[in-house]
């Protein structure tokens, strides 16, 4: 099975993005990106000097406009290179995405339930249909009835099926992946055209993207820079010729061109569309750029314990008899309180009261009503048609469920609940009517790995909280043993929002992971919502991220990514607005060395003319730019430390290095200039 993570081959990838920039000459495109804008308009205006050189009176040197004219058009097109090649990966990704996409013929079962054959693009929100094994799932759904393993290789790159099946957090099944085994029947819960699938290519198209709350922020900053250029280069030319320098229209264009900060300008967005990319590169769907780069201010991070932090497939493994309840009692209590019960839970608890010798007709129970699991209630149960109540759930809810019938609660319930829960089992009380027979000893395992995980981000910083609806003995041993910082137990859907809340309320920026249906309100409240991509359809919708691999630390990468993305941008920030020093060096004095011989003092350099001087600045100017594009799309080494120390050191290597590297950067140039030659 191949995977679907290709990238088109380096050559192709150059030479699309090199059709690409030149596309994106068009001013309309460049007006997006004023700074490189106001180079465009420098490019025409030396253009048209070099057509005709006595345009503003005084004839100028039409060779050296037409040399700045050249250097500025190809200044634009490294930028545009730079943003056409980040964008290029993930539209190669999408065209092969596109290709799994094909139309496929479904089995629609009818309201009188009879099947019809119609094609998947007839398919709406809440039709039911059959999928076999060696066929296509035609559309995004919910299992509603059956188990079968599942390819889904065409989106998560993943050959190994998963296995899926009706009720609980394993039940959502993706549009154009295979049945490999059994058969399912699926309730449909997306539209034609807002499938995962097509939200996953014109998300990696970059159909919808936006600027981010920091390009924003961002973008203001170097707008305002280039105003300021702007208006000190109109006013230098009064101030030459008061001086009786007469300033060349080229060389002030050139000055400017220098002054405005054209480095970060034409790689801003090659590193947001590039951090983007590396979080599909691991394998995770954001929705967003702003997702991504939320992700690198996070201080919090929730989880859900089961299925997030263990795997997630709880098994009934003892049935353990309380008060006066006989083990026999129990165990059919059990297995009748979960017929209807179509959670992996359920199904577990019927197949071990089966192993243990439970009689199959105790399980036929003509004119009995399920009442299904909620995360609210915590309990399930089934109705029988006597009248008897059997209910079964987490410990406290029964107790709570039991007294309000005016039952009483077994003296040695509290002390095998403990058992269980110190162990690191789930405890599930039977009651059947307002008398509790005993307890199911519910079995999870922990991920492997996850206190190493856990530890890296404590070292970013990062406080990670378990949050469960399981009892505080239970959700304590598995923190114990994943070694997160902390855990909310008996937490209902709404605690998890509400302690979202009460985080963000304190001023911190809160990821959440998660992959059921009771996540869904907390994955949507967090400023990260990182859903698993084997949980239900509406954690998926949810949450702004998506997992294809089901790990919930991958969210430590999203974290490294989102940081290194801030980081990026900052750092060539800095090194773009510290270039300005070694160009003053270079151009102001072989501006006026002429009229005022004493400037020659700033030529530290010693640059060899004034036009050399100028041209090398304008070189250099143009060549940063694709000498830093692998830094744009590779991203700033990222190390865990405190943000004041990456600050400062960044502040050093950059800061520093956007002073030093053009001062010999464009001493470099100009001697080549002069070794060739070419002034
Ligand atoms: N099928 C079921 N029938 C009855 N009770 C259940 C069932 N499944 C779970 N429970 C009980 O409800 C509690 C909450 O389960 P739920 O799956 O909603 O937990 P959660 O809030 O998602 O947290 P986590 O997934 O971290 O355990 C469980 O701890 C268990 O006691
Ligand atoms: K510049
Ligand atoms: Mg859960």
């Amino acid at each position: 099975m191949s995977k679907t993570r290709t990238t088109a081959l380096p050559k192709d990838l150059y030479q699309r993005a090199f059709v690409e920039s030149v596309k994106k000459l068009d001013p309309r495109v460049m007006l997006k990106n004023p700074v490189m804008f106001v180079v465009e308009v420098g490019f025409f205006l030396t253009l048209l000097l070099t057509i005709f050189p006595d345009l503003f009176g005084g004839a100028s040197d039409r060779l050296y406009n037409g040399v700045v004219s050249l250097i500025l058009f190809v200044t634009i097109l490294f930028a545009n290179f730079a943003e056409a090649l980040a964008e290029g990966r993930g539209k190669a990704q999408a065209e092969s995405l596109k290709k799994t996409k094909q139309d496929t013929k479904a089995r629609r079962l009818a309201k009188d339930g009879t099947i019809q054959i119609v094609s998947a693009t007839e398919l709406r929100k809440g039709d039911l249909v059959l999928v076999e094994a060696g066929e296509l799932i035609p559309a995004d759904g919910e299992i509603v009835a059956g188990i079968a393993s599942v390819d889904e290789s065409a989106i998560t790159g993943e050959s190994a099926p998963v296995m899926k099946e009706a009720g609980g957090d394993f039940s959502s099944v993706t549009g154009g992946t295979r049945v490999v085994s059994d058969s399912i029947r699926v309730r449909v819960t997306a539209d034609p055209g807002e499938s995962f699938l097509d939200r996953m290519i014109s998300l990696v198209e970059g159909a919808k993207r936006q600027k981010t709350p920091n390009e924003m922020a961002l973008h203001t900053l170097l707008v305002s820079l280039t105003l300021i250029f702007l208006i000190v280069c109109t006013t230098l030319q009064p101030i030459a010729s008061y001086v009786n320098a007469a300033l060349p229209v080229a060389t002030l264009v050139a000055l400017l061109v220098c002054l405005i900060p054209t480095t970060i300008g034409g790689l801003l967005s090659a590193i947001g569309i590039a951090g983007m990319d590396r979080v599909t590169q691991f394998n995770v769907i954001a929705m967003s750029g702003k997702a991504v780069e939320a992700s690198g201010d996070i201080n919090t991070i929730i989880l859900d314990k089961t299925g997030t932090i263990t795997y997630g497939n709880r098994m009934a493994a003892e049935f353990v008899p309380v008060g006066a309840g006989t083990a026999a009692e129990l165990n059919r209590a059990a297995a009748q309180s979960s017929v209807h019960d179509e959670t992996p839970e359920g199904r577990s608890i019927v197949e071990l009261a089966k192993k243990q010798g439970l009689s199959a007709s105790e399980l036929e129970l003509p004119g009995s009503l399920g009442v299904e699991f909620r995360a609210e209630t915590r309990m399930s149960g089934t109705n029988l048609a006597n009248g008897v109540l059997i209910r079964k759930g987490a410990v406290d809810a029964i107790k709570a469920y039991v007294r309000e019938q005016g039952g009483e609660i077994p003296a040695d319930l509290d002390e095998k609940t403990s058992r269980i829960a110190t162990a690191g089992g789930t405890p599930l009380a039977v009651a059947e009517g307002n008398v509790i027979l005993g307890l199911i000893y519910l079995k999870d395992t922990v991920k492997p790995g996850m206190r190493e995980r856990f530890e890296e981000l404590r070292r970013m910083g990062i406080r990670t909280v378990m949050c469960t609806g399981d009892n505080p003995l239970t959700a304590a041993t598995i923190a114990r043993e994943a070694g997160v910082d902390d855990f909310v137990a008996e937490a209902k859907p709404e605690d998890k929002i509400a302690l979202i809340r009460k985080e963000q309320a304190e001023g911190k920026l809160v990821a959440m992971t998660g992959d059921g249906t009771n996540d869904a309100p907390a994955l949507a409240q967090a400023d990260v919502g990182l859903a698993m991509n084997s949980g239900t359809a509406a954690a998926k919708e949810a949450a702004n991220m998506v997992d294809l691999d089901s790990d919930p630390t991958k969210i430590i990468e999203v974290v490294a990514i989102g940081k290194q993305l801030l980081m990026t941008r900052g750092a060539l920030t800095t090194f773009s607005i510290a270039n300005d020093v070694a160009k003053y060096f270079a151009i102001i004095p072989a501006m006026f060395m002429l009229a005022i011989p004493q400037m020659n003092a700033l030529n530290i350099m010693g640059l060899a003319t004034p036009q050399s001087a100028i041209l090398s600045a304008l070189i250099f100017n143009a060549l940063i730019i694709p000498l830093l594009i692998p830094l744009a799309m590779k991203g700033v080494k990222y190390t865990p430390m405190s943000a004041s120390r990456l600050l400062s050191r960044n502040l050093v290597i950059y800061g520093g290095g956007g002073i030093l590297v053009p001062f010999a950067g464009i001493k470099l140039i100009d001697l080549l200039l002069v070794g060739l030659n070419l002034v």
